[in-house]
């Protein structure tokens, strides 16, 4: 669970080594501020997709499924910046489908905690394989890294594009295709 008390106690710290002063009246309130946004933009820790996709429906007939331009935000794990952007989604139901809030929810679920972009997209795409049983599923992410913008290399708008093919999308670049198509129509 979250230690909102040591969150608190490492954010003084934090004022103090960039030579702030954390009593002066603009910062008194930042270490409890600070403690619950990383509750917020965290949370995905304290979830499970599996919840999210308990909750399914019949549709023998469904063919892919593709769900496109879902925003997320989320924090690089050497940096503790956020990198935001979004993500498209496709799967093969086998007779069943999720609820299509489910797909953005298991999104969120991984993306919010210590991450990168690799392994969020991997997850999301495992998830979806496990818990739906899909018969394939790939996952397409866009963002931009604020580690890449405002510091280091400093090259703004650079957008980093993850893809991860599971299942029958791996093995037929015809329905990779038929993704690419159905995620560039706009
Ligand atoms: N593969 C991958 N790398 C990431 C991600 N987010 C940030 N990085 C990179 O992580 C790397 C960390 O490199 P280091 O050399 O250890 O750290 P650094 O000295 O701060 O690196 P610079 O960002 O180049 O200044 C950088 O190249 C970042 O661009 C991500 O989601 N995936
Ligand atoms: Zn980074």
């Amino acid at each position: 669970m979250f230690d909102q008390e040591k969150i608190q106690q490492a954010t003084r710290l934090l004022l103090e080594a960039i030579g702030e002063d954390p009593q002066r009246e603009g910062l008194l309130d930042t270490p409890a501020r600070v403690a619950r946004m990383y509750e917020e933009i965290c949370g995905g820790m304290q979830q499970d997709a599996a919840e999210h996709l308990s909750t399914t429906f019949e549709a023998s007939e469904a063919g892919m499924v593709v769900e496109r331009d879902i925003p997320f935000y989320s924090l690089c794990e050497h940096h503790l910046l956020p990198f935001f952007g979004r993500a498209h989604i496709a799967y093969l139901p086998s007779g069943r489908v999720a609820g299509l809030s489910k797909l953005a929810r298991t999104v969120e679920v991984f993306a919010r905690r210590l991450q990168l972009q690799e392994r969020l997209s991997a997850q999301v795409a495992d998830a979806l394989m496990e818990h739906l049983g899909a018969k394939g599923v790939i996952v397409m992410m866009e963002a931009e890294h604020m580690c890449m913008s405002m510091r280091g290399v400093c090259k703004p708008g650079t957008q980093t594009v993850t893809l991860v093919k599971r299942g029958a999308f791996e093995q037929d670049p015809a329905l990779v295709d038929e993704f690419f198509r159905m995620v560039g129509q706009r």
